[in-house]
């Protein structure tokens, strides 16, 4: 009795101390992305993976793994078997037979392990294990007779772990029975099922490997502070990585940089460092993104970090979904238990930039008004960035089930800690309820002759679309496309401009063939959902009119503005159109830089309701972001209003026109050349700014190339004082004005993610109502062509053509 205790207690506390991390779901999917799924995979990429997920799916240990003969596997159309021998010297062949479900699309282990004979052709090397060594000689690789050792196959586990972010050292061979043990335990498979997937004899065997959520640990309704899970403390050493500036709108890099071991920590750290702390102990917390690819371990990341901060509670949109609109509107608004509020979020998001394990994912951090965080945060986050040597997560906080609405509770480091998946909807619906007539944009989509699509490119305001015009407003369920949002956003670039909303502009009649039916009115968002493009049937109407559209109809058309406009805004390089109506109607008038929280700032103080963006955003007071789903009903609420008791359907276009007459004309493009050397792009600004010295010599160049430019009566680079804090913002764009009020505009992005992208921005007004329906290409072609010349743009960029037009 005795010796037995003490061989008990002696193997609990070995097996506490040595026993290997195990691998979660997503971690399994982030390998098959990398090691099948991607560019560059090969044979033995495939190899490691099919032991590793071999291992997850089917609770092998090493030994189980290597009985595996390829010959004897049974492929089903459900699942595959395969025959684990009790031993080699098993006479009787008392082994057993473990099933591995069919689980469909890319990410299938039985579909890799048919894939794997198919390829290796196993067929020709006669019987034999299924996980084997692989040579490689100038000609490839192919698989060879022998099988690989333990040492072997614990390194592909080991090389999986660094791949993944993770500590190799936590991580070995067992790792995969355990992820799949603890996955199955946390998603509620029989007890019975279970023991015997495992090959386990008793209840305290298989326990040992399991996980549990706490959600399964503690059971209870009431939450009961002994049942909780105790999340322990840990200080991770770090190094600083280079370049971690937020840039417009946050820190936006390519997945793989994020993947790298303490990359995103390190950005977390540093900001939970620069913060008040008022705003980080015992706060609570958004995070939550446009679940695009590498969101979901973000997630788990930041909830580590934010529990060993002493974050309080953490809000987490249903499948780590929330708009950048929603977000904001959750924490302005959302009054949780005990009248808990938002003091900040963690948006997940690089916005219109594709997603996928090869392209984009982006972190910004908002404040306790919504708004993105202003410079003065932002700079203080990326000096933490520089020197951080260490930072703070915990052990013991299980793999979240997003898919779940409700809260688990925990013993935090710092006291209580909640997890809380909430709707990703409600809020956002909510607001949107009581800004907008919804009876009023029922009645118009109700009506025969109004058609409408709408195209959610992808992204996450596909998870809105249907709560909002569908069921809300009662849309047919088929005008809305590419509603679904999807991690990789469908290998599409989000960005609804003319160029990437490619299938919206094909519907409209914008496209090369034009559809026998074209809908009255078509939209569309980008990934996070804040932009949006609205067109007309063959009719596309620029941002920059939008906004001056929407400013100019508000008041009558939109409840919320009933009693006026406080002010308006833009950014710089959007068009003068809104500029024209705040003269007209008097009101207060901001051109601010490109950014959206310039905007902030004044809404904040009372000073501005409506405000708008040349690249694709449009907004108001009702939060601080852009919003791609309250520019589409505001401008059905205008059609329903101009159309209340209208016989003849007024379109988009009717609109547009009618307005250009009122105010006049700001015929506008912009020319984008993407991925330009960054040395070059730099070369060429300060060739421009070097222009703008000699303005006689300037002009010279602009009437050699034509002569019917008006010439440039100023230049100079654009700067903002912020009239609310006097704070000032320098180098914001390289400004060319020339005496008819015509413009040109000269910038680089701050949202790309590699090399530079060159933003040229044209505009030219027009009051005769004879020349007001011309072509914006024919009526710029001129004024496009002194920019190239001014700029030198091909001698600097080596390009031809823009990238993107719009
Ligand atoms: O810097 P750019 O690539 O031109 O992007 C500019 C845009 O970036 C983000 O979308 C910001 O939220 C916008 O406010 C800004 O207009």
């Amino acid at each position: 009795m005795v010796a037995m205790t003490r061989q008990i207690a002696r193997r609990t506390l070995v097996q506490g101390k040595n026993q290997k991390k195990p691998l979660l779901a997503s971690h399994v999917f982030r390998l098959f992305d990398t090691w099948l799924l991607a560019p560059g995979a090969d044979l033995f990429s495939a190899m490691k993976l099919a032991a590793i997920s071999l291992c997850y799916a089917g609770f092998f240990r090493f030994s189980d793994l290597m009985t595996v003969q390829w010959q004897e596997i049974r492929f089903e159309s459900s699942h595959m078997e395969c025959f684990l021998e009790k031993s080699k010297t098993d006479q009787y062949r008392e082994g057993r037979w473990v099933l591995i479900s069919r689980v469909g699309g890319d990410r299938c282990v039985v579909q890799l392990v048919e894939r794997l004979i198919h390829f290796g052709c196993y067929a020709s090397e006669g019987p034999g294990g299924l996980i084997r060594n692989i040579v490689s000689s100038p000609v490839g690789q192919r698989v060879c007779s022998s099988c690989p050792s333990y040492h072997t196959v614990n390194s592909w586990f080991k090389e999986a772990a660094l791949l993944l972010g993770l500590d190799p050292d936590q991580y070995a061979t067992h790792s995969g029975r355990r992820g799949g043990a603890t996955r199955a335990a946390n998603v509620d498979v029989p007890d019975r099922l279970f023991k015997e997937h495992g090959g386990w004899r008793s209840e305290r065997a298989k326990d040992g490997y399991v996980r549990l959520s706490p959600s399964h640990q503690a059971p209870l309704k009431s939450p009961n502070i002994s049942a909780m899970a105790t999340l322990t403390a840990k200080t991770v050493s770090t190094q600083p990585f280079q370049g971690q500036k937020p840039g417009t709108s946050g820190l936006r890099k390519k997945v793989t940089e994020f993947q790298k071991p303490h990359y995103l920590a390190n950005f977390v750290q540093s900001t939970f460092d620069a913060l008040p702390q008022d705003k980080v102990k015992g706060a609570t917390l958004v995070v939550s993104g446009d679940g695009r690819y590498f969101s979901k371990d973000a997630i788990q990341i930041i909830a580590g970090i934010a529990a060993a901060n002493g974050v309080g509670h953490i809000w987490i949109g249903e499948k780590g979904l929330l708009s950048t609109p929603a977000v904001s509107a959750v924490i302005r608004n959302r009054v949780g238990a005990g009248g808990k509020k938002a003091s900040g979020a963690f948006i997940l998001t690089a916005s219109h930039n594709p997603g996928g394990p090869h392209e984009d994912f982006g972190i910004k951090y908002n404040t306790d008004n919504g708004g993105p965080a202003l410079e003065s945060l932002t700079d203080a986050i990326f000096e933490g960035t520089k020197t951080i040597k260490e930072y703070k997560t915990v052990d013991g906080l299980p793999e979240f089930d997003l898919t779940k609405i409700g809260v688990t509770e925990f013993k935090g480091p710092e006291g209580p800690f909640a997890v809380e998946i909430i709707s990703a909807t409600e809020d956002y619906v909510k607001l949107m309820k009581s800004i907008f007539d919804f009876g009023a944009l029922k009645e118009l989509l109700a009506r025969k002759d109004f058609t409408f699509v709408y195209d959610a490119l992808n992204g996450v305001a596909g998870a809105y679309a249907p709560a909002i015009f569908v069921d809300e407003l009662g849309a047919d369920p088929a005008s809305l496309k590419r509603c679904v949002p999807k991690e990789d956003f469908g290998g599409e670039h989000p960005d609804p401009n003319l160029t990437y909303a490619k299938h919206l502009v094909h519907d409209m009649g914008l496209g090369a063939e034009v559809p026998d039916t074209i809908p009255e009115f078509g939209a569309a968002a980008d990934g996070d959902a804040d932009r949006n493009m609205i067109l007309g049937k063959k009719f596309f109407v620029t941002p920059s009119d939008s906004v001056a559209i929407i400013a100019a109809n508000a008041e009558a058309s939109i409840p919320y503005f009933k009693s006026g406009l406080k002010g308006v805004a833009r950014s710089m390089p959007t068009s003068a159109a809104l500029d024209a109506v705040a003269t007209k109607a008097k009101l207060k008038f901001f051109e601010v830089p490109t950014g959206w929280k310039f905007f902030g700032n004044l809404m904040d103080a009372g000073m501005c309701s409506v405000c708008g963006e040349e690249s694709f955003g449009t907004g108001s007071d009702h939060i601080r972001e852009k919003d791609g789903i309250w520019a589409v009903l505001a401008w059905l609420s205008i059609l329903a209003h101009r159309n209340n008791g209208s016989e003849q359907l007024v379109t988009v276009e009717h609109i547009v026109r009618e307005h250009w007459k009122t105010y006049g004309r700001h015929y506008y493009t912009r020319y984008d050349y993407e991925g330009v050397e960054s040395d070059a792009a730099n070369k060429l600004m300060a060739h421009l700014i070097e222009q703008q010295g000699d303005l006689a010599a300037l002009n010279k160049l602009v009437k050699a190339t034509n002569s019917a430019v008006a010439e440039v009566e100023k230049g100079d680079e654009f700067e903002y004082k912020d009239p609310v804090d006097g704070s000032v913002a320098k180098h914001q764009g390289v400004r060319f004005l020339f005496k008819d009020g015509s413009r040109l505009v000269f910038r680089l992005s701050g949202t790309g993610s590699a090399g530079a992208t060159i933003r040229l921005y044209i505009e030219q007004y027009q009051s005769d109502e004879s020349k007001l329906g011309l072509d914006a290409k024919d009526a710029l072609a001129p004024l496009v062509d002194v920019a190239l010349a001014v700029s030198k743009m091909k001698d600097f960029t080596g390009r031809e053509e823009p990238t993107v037009i719009t």
